[in-house]
């Protein structure tokens, strides 16, 4: 199987990377070779090789920027995916796309299923979206893979690492405590996807995988810090105050309540995606 991968610099980008090749052969496009915001490039950088599979990791993430940055955003997560999609039909293979929690609002208080309603609150939510619904107007042929909270290796920031830096500068951290959800690392992700790749037949449609248990951004900071003081990193971190995201004003408004239901890939895969605290081990362990 010959995979069309964009968005190879970023975090989970990196980690497939690393897998797939263990089941397929990767043709990695980093933005510099395929600008997803420009759909003449999407053609073009597509028509140059022979595939069996387009997936898109590729994506405009700096959330609370997407707020005044609203056509680039627009253009990654909203049109691009939609070119793909129409690509991929062209030459009948599939699109697996990867999506996010934050197309929902975070009214419920139990896990969300992949037939919910969704109603994004932010810029960078409503732009995944329109990417979700532009796929599946142009293809039956496509696998949409909604995540969460995701950390990893990779050029962009992510909470682990903000954490790790902070914890080793400050004597006093304050994080929210009232926005919960389901931390996942890059690892299980792309071992997940893995699976869904070599599964038979292709399973298409939407489903959602994070790792499993939750907790709020506060309690995966006192995580973060017990795990790497266990792995003796440098920690000057004495308190860790709760807040309420009131306390803690951000141009983008984000989902109260973010954890996804895996009931339906745990069914498909036979494997329910092991606790997040334990992706949070081996993450650090790796660093
Ligand atoms: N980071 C998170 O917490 C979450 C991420 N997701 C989704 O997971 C997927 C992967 O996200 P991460 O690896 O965390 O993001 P990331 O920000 O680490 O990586 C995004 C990648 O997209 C590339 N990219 C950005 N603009 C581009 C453009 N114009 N043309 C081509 N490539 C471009 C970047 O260079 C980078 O390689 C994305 O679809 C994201 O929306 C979903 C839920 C949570």
């Amino acid at each position: 199987m010959r995979i069309l991968l964009t968005g190879v610099t970023g975090q989970l980008g990196r980690e497939l990377q690393r897998i797939l090749p263990e089941i397929a052969e990767v043709i990695g496009y980093s933005r510099q070779e395929m600008d997803l915001a420009q759909p003449e490039q999407i053609q073009r950088a597509i028509a140059r090789v022979q595939l069996d599979l387009i997936l898109n990791a590729g994506a405009y993430t700096a959330v609370d920027r997407a707020e005044t940055e609203l056509d680039l955003v627009r253009a990654i997560n909203g049109i691009a995916p939609q070119i793909l999609a129409e690509e991929a039909q062209k030459r009948e293979v599939a699109l697996f796309h990867i999506s996010t929690d934050y197309v929902f609002d975070g009214r419920k208080n139990t896990p969300y299923t992949e037939e919910d309603e969704t109603n994004p609150l932010s810029a960078y939510g409503a732009s995944k979206w329109v990417g979700e619904e532009g796929i599946r107007q142009a293809t039956a042929n496509h696998l949409i893979l909604r995540t969460a909270w995701v950390y990893g290796a990779g050029e962009t920031g992510n909470f682990v690492k903000t954490m790790l830096r902070l914890g080793a500068e400050r004597e006093e951290i304050r994080v929210v405590s009232d926005q919960i959800g389901s931390p996942t690392w890059t690892g299980d992700l792309a071992r997940a996807i893995a699976q869904l790749l070599t599964h038979t037949p292709f399973p298409t449609g939407t489903y959602h995988y994070t790792n499993s248990g939750v907790a709020s951004w506060y309690d995966f900071a006192v995580a973060i810090f017990e795990e790497a003081s266990n792995l003796n990193f440098p920690l000057k971190v004495k308190n860790v105050i709760p807040i309420t995201t009131a306390d803690y004003p951000t141009p983008a408004r984000r989902p109260a309540y973010s954890v996804l239901s895996t009931q339906k890939i745990t069914a498909l895969l036979s494997t329910q995606p092991p606790h997040w605290r334990e992706g949070l081990r081996q993450m650090l362990r790796s660093m």
